[in-house]
């Protein structure tokens, strides 16, 4: 290896993970990819493909699969966690039992989890001792795996606490097919990935219920309103939902046949049930379990978010979605921009 390629370990080899790695190995990097499955490490090693999560795709030589969390770790200073929100914590702790020295964790997921209402660079604050953690850094923003492993044009965004520490991860992915910018308002940008689940899977339904562009560019731009209401209530810059991790991951996601969680609305519009859509996925859909969390923030920080609310009650009160989407039309005349004034206003006088 050249003298400015690292050995870099991501834990876990579904899509994001693997299309994630090849961005690594394409930049010369050693990857050392994890993932639970004896089957799936054979499958990575010897045929160089990821059939489940990237069919089609061929692993090139510098991505080695690792069964052993152990074996994976070896040598790396650095860890790409990319396993769902739900399994953030048990990940942690696994790793912390291995390792001996400080690492840098990158996390590339996208949710919140309920009752605690952690992000999840603060899920890993708390699992990872300090004497074990370099810095906790976010890549976030539009980007489908399944685009990006066919080196199509991308663009994200990294946060930390650390600017210094996601500068650097900034270096070790941004190539000529997929651009990194920085911004340093790690909340905003967790949050803005983590809600925009909730809207694609709204937006899903949408479509499943046979609305059109009017209906879903509704959803996008109010979805926006709401995401930046609660996210600028909890502190963060109200611009961050202008960027990558706000708007442009809205717009992939509430698009893209690729999203997980739009196809999982457009089978609940078609009239699926939750249990029956999760079964036929296969992959893991974050907005189901942040829309609990997003519920739960808007409660404790009084925020109305009208699309959260009617979403929370198709997937879990049992309310049809064609009733859901009259109650949200027939709501109080309002105007557009009257919650975001006040919460800016309010913002300005604590300065
Ligand atoms: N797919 C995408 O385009 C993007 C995804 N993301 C985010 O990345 C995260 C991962 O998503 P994605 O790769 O799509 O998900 P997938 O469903 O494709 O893969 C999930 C991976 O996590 C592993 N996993 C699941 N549960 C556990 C567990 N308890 N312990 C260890 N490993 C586990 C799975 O292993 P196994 O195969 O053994 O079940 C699999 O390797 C999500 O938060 C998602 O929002 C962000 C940007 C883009
Ligand atoms: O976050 C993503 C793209 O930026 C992936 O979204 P889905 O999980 O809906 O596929």
């Amino acid at each position: 290896m050249a003298k400015d390629k690292k050995k870099i370990a991501v834990i876990g080899a579904g899509s994001w993970g693997t299309a994630l790695a090849l961005v690594l190995a394409d930049n010369g990097h050693q990857v050392n990819l994890w993932m639970r499955s004896k089957e799936q490490q054979a499958e990575i090693n010897d045929r160089r493909t990821n059939h489940k999560y990237l069919p089609g795709i061929t692993l090139p030589d510098n991505i080695t699969g690792f069964h052993s969390l152990q074996k994976a770790l070896e040598g790396a200073d650095t860890s790409i966690i990319a396993v769902p929100t739900k399994a953030i914590r048990e990940t942690m702790r696994n790793i912390i039992k291995i390792i001996g020295t400080p690492m840098t964790f990158v996390h590339v997921s996208k949710g919140i989890e309920p009752d605690s209402l952690k992000r999840i660079s603060e899920m890993i604050e708390e699992e990872v001792p300090q004497e074990l953690l370099k810095a906790v850094v976010v890549l976030s923003g539009p980007s489908h795996a399944e685009e990006v492993s066919l080196r199509h044009p991308t663009t994200v965004t990294v946060s930390s606490k650390d600017m210094a520490a996601a500068e650097k991860v900034q270096d070790l992915f941004m190539n000529q097919h997929f651009r990194v910018y920085t911004n340093p308002d790690l909340l905003g940008v967790e949050i803005g990935g983590a809600l925009k689940n909730i809207i694609a899977l709204a937006a899903g339904i949408s479509d499943g219920l046979g609305y059109g562009d009017n209906a879903k560019a509704a959803l996008i731009t109010r979805g926006l309103a709401e995401i930046s209401r609660l996210g600028t209530k909890m502190g963060a810059n109200p611009l961050t939902f202008s960027g990558l991790a706000g708007i442009g991951d809205l717009i992939v996601t509430c698009t893209s046949v690729h999203s997980r969680n739009w196809k999982a609305g457009n089978m609940l519009g078609k009239g699926k049930n939750l249990d029956e859509v999760l079964e036929s996925m296969g992959m893991v859909v974050e907005g189901v379990r942040t829309t609990k969390a997003a519920h739960q923030l808007a409660e404790k920080y009084e925020t109305n978010m009208p699309i959260t609310e009617a979403l929370y009650n198709v997937l879990f009160n049992g309310v049809n979605p064609k009733e859901a989407v009259d109650q949200l039309m027939q709501r109080l005349k309002k105007n557009e921009m009257e919650d975001l004034v006040d919460i800016l206003s309010e913002q300005m006088e604590q300065k």
